[in-house]
């Protein structure tokens, strides 16, 4: 299963969190959020991190020129689309940049909004559910309502996120069967600041659970 830690400002901690055992990290590139990271911090947390690991940013209703130019200047692997973007944006990202994971979140509201994904199967690589808050694009700490999630079947593979901390990740994942799990301020001390014993715990419980 992918594990992802998003939200990463500090090349120390990406280093520490990437050796703890996460498959990828993710660095926030919405210039609203608190854990927003320009180009060159985002190169100066990837330059020391193994080629294996994955290096996603994190865009919402942005171009795909800054994606472009992001993506190019600083070596992200995937860029992970939090907005409202169409079906038609992600093949035209795709096309700009070959070879280059596309994730497209959702942030899903309700039964019925989980339909809206097939929309994207043919134009991304991979999916990401995220709960729905009014005021906020990411990193909220809500939950998703996981019973909404169990007969989910996609043709692509998914990413759970929403409000996952080292406590409740095995309540989820004995629910549902998601590719990866992303987690962000469910590991923090603060907005940016990952709580590195926190990240410990996560992949602590990971490991139990998958040797039980
Ligand atoms: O983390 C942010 O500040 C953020 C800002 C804008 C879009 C997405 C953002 N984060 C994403 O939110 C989810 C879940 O976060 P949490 O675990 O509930 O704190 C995750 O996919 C982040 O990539």
């Amino acid at each position: 299963m992918r594990v992802k830690i998003c939200g990463i400002t500090q090349p120390q901690q990406s280093v520490a969190i990437a050796s703890l055992g996460a498959t990828a990290l993710g660095f926030i590139c919405v210039p609203t959020s608190p854990r927003y990271v320009t180009i060159a911090q985002i190169q100066a947390a990837i330059a020391p991190l193994p080629k294996n690991i994955d290096k996603i940013g994190v865009f919402a209703n942005t171009s795909i020129a800054l994606i472009e130019q992001t993506v190019v200047e600083s070596g992200l692997t995937s860029v992970q689309l939090h907005g409202n973007e169409l079906p038609e944006f992600c093949l035209e990202l795709r096309q700009a940049l070959p070879g280059v994971e596309i994730i497209k979140a959702f942030r899903v509201r309700s039964r019925e909004h989980l339909q809206q994904v097939a929309e994207y199967s043919n134009y991304i690589d991979t999916l990401l559910l995220d709960a729905y808050h009014p005021q906020q694009l990411g990193g909220t700490g809500q939950t998703l309502d996981w019973t909404m999630l169990q007969q989910f079947s996609p043709s692509s593979p998914w990413f759970l996120a929403g409000g996952l901390t080292p406590d409740n990740i095995l309540d989820a994942l004995s629910m549902i069967r998601p590719d990866g799990i992303d987690l962000s301020s469910g590991v923090e001390n603060a907005p940016g600041d990952k709580d590195l014993h926190r990240v410990a715990r996560l992949f602590a419980n990971l490991r139990m659970k998958s040797e039980g």
